[in-house]
C-alpha cells in the first residue's frame, strides 16, 4: 500500500523542523526493493517508524495522525546503482512526542529511540537495504539524556595533568587475547606500566577457569601498587565488567573497586563494558550504578551494523552519538584507516562529535547543550610508527589510545614498547621529523625494527636512513 499520502510530506523545510525545535530528524540511505518506488517505501518506513504499519488500521485518530513521521526529503538517485553502497537519500522527521521517557525520572531512553528509528524497518521486505547515516536531536530531548558523568578531564587529573589539553593517554591491552594466567597476566601489566599509563582487559578477559577474575585481580591491583611506587607515578586500569545480568555486572564492579580500594586506588580504575553485545542495558547500568568510574565503551560485534560493507545498519557516526547520549565516558573510535579494522581518514567526525559542544555531521549539526564529551578511545593494529599520521589527520593527541600489539611486539619489552607510544606524541607534537626524531629516541627508533612492514610502508627509507638500532 503507497501511504506517501499520509507519511510524506516534501513541503516541509528542515532549516524550519530545526528551528522548531520538536522533531528529531533521522538522514537514511535506502534502496527499494525491486518493483518497488522510492517514496513508497520511504513513506513505509515512516509509517513503521511511527504510528503505522502496512495497511491502515480502525483505530487510528487524529491526534495519533498529529504524531506520524514524516518523510521530508528525498533523493533518489544520490548514492547510484551499486548492490552495496547504492541507493538514493532520504530524511524522516519524528515528533519528539513518538520518544519513550523513563518512569522513575522522565529522562529519555536509547533503547526505544533505537527500536523506533532503526528497529523493524530494518526486516521491512520492500526494501534491498536501509542504512542511517546520520540523525539530529533537538534540545528538548539532549537535555533529558544521562550523558557522562566523566570523561579523559578525570584520568588527567588523576595523571597530575592539565584538566584541559592533557594530551596523550598511553595505553595497552594485555596481549595474548586469552591464555594468560593470573601470574603471567599481571607480569605483563607490569612490564607495561614500567612506560605507560592505561591498560584494558581485552574484551574476552573476564573470568575463565584457567584465570579467575578473583585471583588475577588482586595481582594486578597489588602490581599497580608496586609499580606506582617505583615509578612515582599513576597507573589505571580499564577492568571488563561485561555480563549479561546487571547484577553480575555491578558484583563485578563492586569487587573491582574493593579490590584495588585495598591500596588507594579505588579511583584509578575504569569500567570496559561492551555495549553492542549487551545493548544500552550494560551501558546505562553501568553509567548509573558506578557515575564516578570512568565507563569505557568497547565496541566488540559494532562491524555488523556499522561495516561500509553493508547496506543495512547504520554509520559510526550514529553509533558514537548513541554512546555519547547514553553517557560513555570513552568509546573506541576506530583508527581513522591508520591501524588493522576498517576505516578511513574522513572519519575524523567520529572523534570530533564526541568531543566537541557543537559539530557539523555528515549530515546535520549537532549541538550538544553543555553535555560533557566522551573520550575518543583509538585501537586496533595501532603502534608508535603509526601515531604521527594519526594525529596530524587528527589535529590532536587528546585521545586514549591502546595498542596491544604495538607493545607486546615491540622487541625490546613491553616497557620500551610503551616509552615508543608516548616518544611517537612527543614527536608529532613537536613537529619534528620522525626519523630524525628516532636517532635521539631509542625505543622510538627500536620501533622501526620491531614493526619492519610498517616502517617500509610509512618511512620507505628508514634503512638508509636510520639502519638498525640496538
Ligand atoms: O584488541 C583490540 C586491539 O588490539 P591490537 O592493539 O593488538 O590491535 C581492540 O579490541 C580493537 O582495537 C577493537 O577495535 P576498535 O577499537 O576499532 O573497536
Ligand atoms: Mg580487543
Amino acid at each position: 500500500m503507497d501511504q506517501s499520502n499520509r507519511y510524506a510530506n516534501l513541503s516541509l523545510n528542515e532549516a524550519d523542523l530545526i528551528a522548531g525545535g520538536k522533531h528529531l530528524l533521522v538522514a537514511y540511505k535506502l534502496k527499494p526493493a525491486p518493483g518497488y518506488g522510492f517514496l513508497e517505501v520511504a513513506a513505509h518506513v515512516a509509517a513503521e517508524s511511527s504510528t503505522g504499519t502496512n495497511v491502515e488500521v480502525s483505530t487510528t485518530d487524529d491526534f495519533t495522525r498529529g504524531v506520524d513521521a514524516l518523510v521530508y526529503e528525498v533523493d533518489e538517485t544520490a548514492f547510484g546503482d551499486d548492490r552495496v553502497t547504492g541507493g538514493g537519500l532520504m530524511k524522516i522527521a519524528y515528533p519528539v512526542e513518538l520518544f519513550d521517557i523513563n518512569i522513575t525520572d522522565g529522562q529519555y531512553m536509547i533503547s526505544q529511540m533505537y527500536s523506533l528509528i532503526l528497529g523493524n524497518n530494518q526486516g521491512m521486505g520492500d526494501h534491498a537495504g536501509l542504512r542511517m547515516l546520520d540523525f539530529m536531536v533537538p534540545e528538548c530531548m539532549i537535555k533529558k539524556f544521562d550523558g557522562p558523568a566523566t570523561n579523559i578531564s578525570d584520568l588527567w587529573k588523576l595523571l597530575g595533568r592539565p584538566e584541559v589539553d592533557g594530551g596523550y593517554i598511553a595505553g595497552t591491552i594485555i596481549k595474548p587475547k586469552l591464555g594468560l594466567r593470573p601470574e603471567p597476566f599481571a607480569r605483563a601489566c607490569y612490564e607495561f606500566w614500567l612506560g605507560g599509563d592505561f591498560i584494558k582487559n581485552d574484551e574476552p578477559q573476564g573470568n575463565q577457569t584457567f584465570c579467575p577474575m578473583k585471583t588475577v585481580l588482586p595481582l594486578v591491583a597489588e602490581t599497580m601498587d608496586r609499580v606506582q611506587q617505583e615509578t612515582g607515578e599513576v597507573k589505571i586500569f580499564s577492568a571488563n565488567v561485561t555480563a549479561d545480568c546487571y547484577k553480575e555486572l555491578i558484583a563485578r564492579g563492586d569487587y573491582i573497586l574493593e579490590t584495588f580500594g585495598k591500596y588507594g586506588n579505588e579511583k584509578h580504575v575504569a569500567f570496559l563494558v561492551d555495549g553492542v553485545v549487551t545493548g544500552v542495558h550494560g551501558v546505562t547500568t553501568c553509567r548509573r550504578e558506578f557515575p564516578d568510574t570512568f565507563l569505557h565503551y568497547h565496541r566488540a560485534g559494532h562491524g555488523a551494523f556499522t561495516s561500509y560493507k553493508s547496506p543495512m545498519g547504520m554509520d559510526p557516526l550514529c553509533h558514537m552519538k548513541f554512546a555519547r547520549l547514553m553517557g560513555a565516558s570513552g568509546i573506541h573510535t576506530g583508527t581513522m584507516g591508520y591501524g588493522k579494522m576498517e576505516g578511513h581518514g574522513n572519519e575524523t567526525v567520529l572523534a570530533y562529535m564526541l568531543e566537541r559542544d557543537e559539530c557539523q555531521g555528515n549530515y546535520f549539526y549537532q549541538k550538544w547543550y553543555g553535555m560533557k564529551a566522551t573520550t575518543p578511545i583509538i585501537s586496533g593494529g595501532m603502534n608508535a610508527l603509526r601515531l604521527p599520521g594519526f594525529f596530524e589527520n587528527l589535529g590532536h593527541g587528546n585521545v586514549i589510545n591502546t595498542c596491544g600489539g604495538g607493545s607486546f611486539g615491540h622487541i625490546d619489552s613491553p616497557a620500551a614498547g610503551a616509552t615508543s607510544l608516548s616518544q611517537a606524541y612527543e614527536c608529532w607534537k613537536s613537529g619534528q621529523d620522525p626519523i630524525e626524531y628516532a636517532k635521539t629516541h631509542n625505543e622510538f627508533a627500536r620501533a622501526f625494527d620491531s614493526f619492519p612492514k610498517d616502517a617500509d610502508k610509512i618511512f620507505p627509507d628508514w634503512r638508509e636512513k636510520l639502519g638498525s638500532h640496538k
